[in-house]
């Protein structure tokens, strides 16, 4: 897939498998990766992102995808940042047998 240009929002970007499509988008020519996590350390795996491939292409914002406040901003700040929205990998999930109604929130 050609995805040079391309302005994509990544949920469940701090780390794991959200993480490695960030990177996978920005090797490929993304011109921008929104990174949306409910921890902080989105805010330094943005800050790698960016110093790995270049300054302005990775934004966090901190964002429960259950919010749909939260989640709206993180859209907004998207478009505003970086001008488009192409591409948006809701990656986010959890697996828990303690709180299922949560784990169908998050995961749906
Ligand atoms: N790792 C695996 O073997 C498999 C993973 N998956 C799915 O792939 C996705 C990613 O999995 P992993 O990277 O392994 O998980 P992970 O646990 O390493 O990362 C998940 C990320 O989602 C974030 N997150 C959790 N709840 C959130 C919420 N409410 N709002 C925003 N962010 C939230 C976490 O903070 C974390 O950064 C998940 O949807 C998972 O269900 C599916 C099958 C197998
Ligand atoms: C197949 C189990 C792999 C477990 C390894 C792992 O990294 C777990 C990741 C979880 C992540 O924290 C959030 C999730 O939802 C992941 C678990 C996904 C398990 C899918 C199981 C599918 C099946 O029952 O075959």
């Amino acid at each position: 897939m050609k995805i040079d240009g391309m302005v994509a929002l990544v949920t469940g970007a701090a780390m794991g498998i959200g993480k490695a499509i960030c990177q996978m988008l920005l090797e490929n020519g993304a011109k921008g990766v929104c990174l949306v996590d409910l921890v902080d350390v989105g805010h330094r795996t943005a800050a790698e992102l960016a110093s790995k491939y270049g300054d302005g292409r990775t934004i966090f914002v901190k964002a429960d995808v259950t919010n749909k406040e939260q989640l709206e901003a993180a859209f907004v700040q998207t478009r505003q940042q970086f001008g488009r929205l192409d591409i948006v990998a809701s990656n986010a999930g959890v697996m828990t047998e303690v709180n299922y109604e949560m784990m169908i929130n998050v995961n749906l």
